[in-house]
């Protein structure tokens, strides 16, 4: 009999959401595949500091740790959050897989929905995005930056220090929290985060029989999609922190994007949609941005930093 091949070793962070993700990609690649697929837990900066993420550069925080693991050699693979990925792809590692996507959409944690919330109640989000957006809808609500991980977020909501807060929808499902869920944002009220509800293979790009191996997992719809919304952000050059937004579908034939750059007191936008094929989807990405540029997005995003 041929001896089994050793485990791959998928690096994934700890938190409940990391693991159950990471766990799902190992559940689908046994199932696929019938080779075994160990954990392997790994803390990273952003999970230790208690700075604000955006005092760190924003982008890539929960990154650079799982790929010094893949550069040490002591994973194979590892599983990303796609909307947590730099959109500067490092030579030194290929997104081998993009499996499909779950929902895209933000969600309102909470007992009352979005506008039944009395005026100055307390909605707690870290993202500039969603604050920009969602000020836009709610002026009189008070945005309060807040941290952590979901656990923790939600926590604040049930001792009552917050009224609710927002946070993705797929990864509420994730970590089972569903039934907490008030009310889910259509993206024409708030637009997700670019790659937001989708998840990323990575391992490092010299391993060409994982690529392989690990590619069977690999949705092009989703790909496609999440290839356009993070070219806008590229060349918006804006990073995970920016009051950006982006939302594209690939039907197969069509690939649907739309961006929005917000001012951070959710006053003005620049927002923009555009159609294509599904092959050209960082063109039709750069395009895009380079038409949001053009009607003012730049002055947008510069204005935040003031
Ligand atoms: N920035 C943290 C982060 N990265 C990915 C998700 C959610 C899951 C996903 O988008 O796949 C979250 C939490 C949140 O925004 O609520």
């Amino acid at each position: 009999m041929t001896p089994l091949p050793h485990a791959l070793r998928l690096g994934t962070r700890r938190s409940l959401m990391a693991t159950t993700q990471s766990q799902m990609v190992a559940d689908a690649y046994m199932q696929r595949t019938g080779r075994a697929i160990e954990l392997v837990g790994i803390t990273t900066f952003g999970d230790v500091t208690k700075a604000h993420l955006a005092q760190l550069g924003g982008t890539g925080v929960f990154v650079s740790a799982l790929r010094d693991k893949l550069i040490d050699d002591e994973v194979d693979f590892a599983v990303h959050s796609l909307k947590d990925l730099p959109t500067t792809q490092d030579p030194r590692f290929t997104l081998a897989a993009i499996p499909a996507r779950h929902d895209h959409r933000d969600a309102l944690v909470g007992p009352r929905k979005f506008a039944d919330l009395v005026p100055g109640a307390r909605v707690g989000t870290g993202s500039p995005r969603r604050v920009a957006m969602l000020s836009a809808l709610r002026p009189d609500l008070e945005y309060v930056p807040i941290r952590g991980n979901a656990d923790t977020r939600i926590g604040k909501v049930t001792s009552g220090e917050l009224d609710a807060v927002v946070l993705a929808s797929a990864g509420l499902t994730r970590i089972g929290r569903d039934a907490e869920v008030a009310q889910i944002f259509e993206v024409e009220e708030l637009l997700p985060a670019p790659g937001q509800g989708a998840l990323a293979v990575e391992c490092r790009a010299d391993r060409a029989d994982l690529v392989e191996f690990l590619g069977v997992l690999d949705d092009p719809r989703t790909r496609s999609a999440v290839t356009a919304e993070r070219a806008v952000l590229n060349a918006l050059e804006a990073g995970c922190s920016a009051p950006v937004g982006a939302f594209a579908a690939d039907d197969g034939h069509t690939l649907n994007l739309t961006a929005v750059v917000v001012s951070i007191d959710g006053r003005e936008a620049v927002r923009k949609s555009a159609a294509g094929s599904p092959s050209e989807a960082a063109n039709l990405g750069r395009l895009l941005a380079t038409e949001m540029i053009s009607a003012g997005a730049d002055r947008l995003m510069g204005e935040q930093s003031h």
